[in-house]
């Protein structure tokens, strides 16, 4: 036996070691959680035996109230443990498959041993040793692993600055406790296990990438200090893999303060929610909370208008290109995503401070209790230098006294004696019940005929009543609406600013809300009503960072005021361009430059090189994308003569796609209409789905999906539906293009009808191959 062979011998025993030292701790905790269900039983069980249970007097309902909370918080405390024990025993399953992925040899300054450190997805003490015979990958030392060549390294402990010398970083592959390879590498990470693992075939879910973080992502994921964080990557670099793993660290790091429930991502759209879900889970944690733009507006706004969806302008954007009024469309958007409209909205509600505001009537089975010019009244009576918020707040009490007088009044009113013949026994029944308390309270000889008349009436004052200490307690009493409205009566320096409003107008009276419309509106009515900061979570992400507006950004950040952002985009796949801005580009003048930082990943691992070779000469900068080794089938571009003949095309490619073994494939459209389409031609002679904007589950197999539904997602293959000029001929749909092109792994087939796109043109031939569909299914064939 060689020395090489030797080693790996001595690397299977200590595997197997560890394996059998996991087993056994695996069992150990399997005997507690069988113990703690019983104990979850019992306690679930005799839970009123042991609580006493006394309601006679104020303090016996003190302790009945104390010892009820006593017994649940002992069931809450077991279930927890409970939970953690099963989470545990999830992790070491995992473990017992795959115990590490890395060992570094690391020996410290000072020091005269070298220690042996093996990484893993979590940390595995062995008590009999009293050591740590893996460590997690997120613990300070295992940073060595990603950060450092052999040499001189160090690492930052919660103690200060390790040094020493890095004398040996070596990678194992182990699947169901075997090695099946082993790598001893010089650089940071080799390339080697990057190979086996990209050469693998798309999921239906992302993977965690924790064996082979390259150092610039691992300075994405332990990034500490930031307060802003701008990740600036190509296509497949890596964006979406460092933050989800950066939000595994945190969860690691800040274990004792940062819960799942601090963390929020924004996601580009309800599909990718479900393609991240299994990522943290699969490290042990739980996830983050996720949502999307469109959903949080949504939630904070509640019903007043019809919200536009995002995915509706999109396809609006995408397909009304020329038509009436398409412009005006586009140049509101553009200045509704911009700083500058935001200030304009600041100078409007300057001027709302010392008039203008707009209330509206409070009004009682038709009649007007309190007018909205008495509300305006008190509202400027409060005087012009007191915030709008702050003088909301005293308006709305200032109302809820008013109406607590107009209540005593009303209780007199022939209606209510009238109401009275309407009501139900158990409303009797309440009054009697509080006449006989406050009897026995006071002791007091009354007529409890009339005290009960009087009970009743007071009663259904109050029911009548509730609605409207709701609605002012919501400030339904402001015309948000008619306030916003007039925004666009007033003059900007916008381009086509008259007939913007002009539009806009019509859509507010039409109770429609754009989407272009919805950030800015529910800014505005936040600043009035007084902005509901969310102080909970504490790192916000936001991925796909290049769709959002300038205007968007600076309101997340004014919404989040306590929380760390961290920004992940490329400019490169603006599908929209919200205005002449683009937000990614206008985040960091939101934040100081000493609390902000800015990394760039250059490298792409998604797709071949072939593919990387081909996409990257399709937009500005390209050149700086740097593909990794892994070679594949240059991109096919297909001549189709018309639909038939695409339909003949597309599916017979995608049967050869299928046998040379891919799994998920994607047929991209433009939009969903354009998808609709395509699903109809297909149907009868694939077996596919179609993505629409609703989908929220994201499953392996042949999709049929829009191209900005696809952001984000990554497919074996893909094919272009239709990349002709018609399709993709506008310069602004050049970073469309590039987004849909860059989906594919292993190959990219582009379809096209006629004239093909001009970025496909403008790429030197000898980057793909173009065949008509005949010859390309003829060639296959023959191979
Ligand atoms: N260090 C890594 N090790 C292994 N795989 C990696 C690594 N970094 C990225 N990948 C893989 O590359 C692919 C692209 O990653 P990801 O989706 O995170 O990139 P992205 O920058 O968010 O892409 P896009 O902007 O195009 O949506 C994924 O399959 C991911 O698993």
């Amino acid at each position: 036996m060689g020395n090489w062979e030797k080693e790996i011998a001595t690397e299977q025993n200590r595997a197997n070691e560890v394996a059998a030292k996991i087993t056994k701790a695996a069992a150990a905790i399997q005997q507690v959680i069988g113990n703690a269900n019983t104990d979850i039983k019992s306690i679930r069980k005799h839970f009123w035996d042991d609580v006493t249970v006394n309601l006679d007097n104020a303090d016996e309902i003190g302790e009945t109230y104390t010892s009820i909370k006593q017994q649940s918080e002992l069931l809450n405390e077991r279930e927890r443990r409970q939970n953690h024990s099963f989470n545990r025993i999830q992790l070491l399953k995992r473990l017992n498959n795959s115990p590490y992925f890395g060992r570094i040899d690391f020996i410290e300054h000072g020091e005269s041993e070298t220690e042996k450190i093996y990484i893993g997805i979590c940390s595995f003490y062995d008590e009999e040793t009293e050591s740590f015979l893996v460590y997690d990958w997120r613990a300070p030392i295992s940073s060595v692993y990603y950060d450092y060549p052999l040499g001189p390294a160090a690492y930052e402990a919660p103690y200060g600055k390790i040094s020493g010398t890095l004398e040996l970083k070596r990678q194992y592959i182990i699947r169901n406790g075997e090695i099946t390879s082993v790598f001893d590498t010089g650089v940071t990470i080799g390339d080697e296990l990057l190979q086996e693992v990209l050469g693998g075939q798309a999921d239906s879910q992302m993977k965690s990438i924790v064996a082979t973080i390259q150092k610039e992502q691992n300075l994405i994921i332990r990034n500490d200090k930031s307060r802003l964080l701008i990740v600036q990557g190509a296509a497949g670099s890596g964006k979406t893999s460092a933050a989800l793993q950066r939000v595994a660290y945190l969860l690691y790091r800040y274990r004792v303060k940062l819960t799942a429930d601090n963390i929020l991502l924004f996601s580009p759209n309800p599909l990718f929610n479900s393609y991240v879900a299994n990522v943290l889970p699969e490290l042990g944690e739980e996830n983050m909370q996720q949502t999307t733009f469109q959903q949080y507006l949504l939630q904070m706004l509640g019903r007043e208008f019809d919200v536009e969806d995002a995915f509706i302008q999109m396809e609006y954007v995408l397909t009304a290109v020329g038509q009436p009024g398409y412009d005006t469309r586009l140049n509101g958007i553009s200045f509704k995503s911009s700083l500058e409209f935001m200030e304009m909205i600041e100078g409007y509600l300057e001027e709302l401070m010392k008039s203008g505001m707009i209330f509206t009537d409070i009004k009682f089975l038709g009649r007007v209790l309190i007018s909205s010019q008495s509300i305006y009244d008190y509202f400027y009576g409060l005087g012009a230098t007191r915030p709008i918020s702050n003088r909301m707040k005293l308006v709305s009490e200032w109302l809820r006294k008013e109406l607590r007088r107009y209540e005593r009044q009303e209780v007199k009113k022939s209606w209510v004696e009238e109401e009275m013949q309407y009501l139900d026994k158990e409303d009797y029944l309440k009054s009697y019940q509080k006449v006989s308390n406050e009897k026995r309270m006071k002791e007091d000889t009354f007529d409890d005929i009339e005290r009960e008349q009087e009970v009743l009436a007071a009663f259904i004052v109050k029911r009548r009543f509730r609605p409207l200490y709701k609605k002012v307690k919501e400030f339904a009493f402001l015309d948000a609406a008619e306030l916003y409205r007039r925004l666009f009566e007033k003059e900007a320096s916008a381009a086509d600013w008259k007939k913007i409003c002009h539009e806009t107008i019509a859509n507010l009276d039409d109770g429609e809300l754009l989407y272009e419309d919805a950030a800015p509106f529910l800014f505005f009515k936040e600043q009035v009503e007084g902005f509901k900061t969310n102080t909970l979570i504490r790192h916000v992400f936001i991925d796909e960072a290049q769709d959002y507006s300038p205007f968007q950004f600076a309101f997340i950040k004014k919404i989040f005021p306590r929380s760390k952002l961290t920004v992940l985009g490329d400019s490169n796949q603006t599908i929209f361009a919200q205005g002449n801005e683009v937000g990614l580009e206008v985040v960091a003048s939101l934040f100081m430059e000493e609390e902000t930082e800015k990394i760039t990943l250059t490298r792409s691992y998604r797709s071949t090189l072939q593919i990387v070779e081909f996409t990257r000469k399709m937009i500005e900068g390209g050149d700086e994308i740097e593909p990794f080794n892994r070679k594949g089938n240059k991109p096919v571009v297909l001549q189709v003569n018309d639909e038939q003949d695409t339909a003949d095309c597309i599916a017979e490619t995608i049967k050869g796609l299928q046998a040379q073994g891919h799994h998920t494939i994607a047929i991209i459209c433009k939009t969903a209409s354009e998808s609709r389409e395509a699903y109809l031609e297909l149907k009868e002679r694939l077996s596919l789905k179609l993505i629409g904007t609703g989908k929220t589950d994201y499953e392996a197999g042949i999709v049929v999906i829009p191209s900005y539904l696809a952001k984000g997602i990554e497919f074996d293959a893909v094919v272009i539906y239709d990349g002709s000029k018609k399709s993709y001929g506008l310069e602004s749909e050049r970073r469309l293009f590039y987004t849909v092109c860059t989906r594919a792994m292993h190959e990219l087939y582009i379809c096209s009808k006629g004239e093909i796109s001009p970025f496909v043109a403008e790429t030197p031939a000898n980057l793909y191959e173009q065949r008509t569909w005949k010859e390309s299914f003829h060639s296959r064939k023959s191979k």
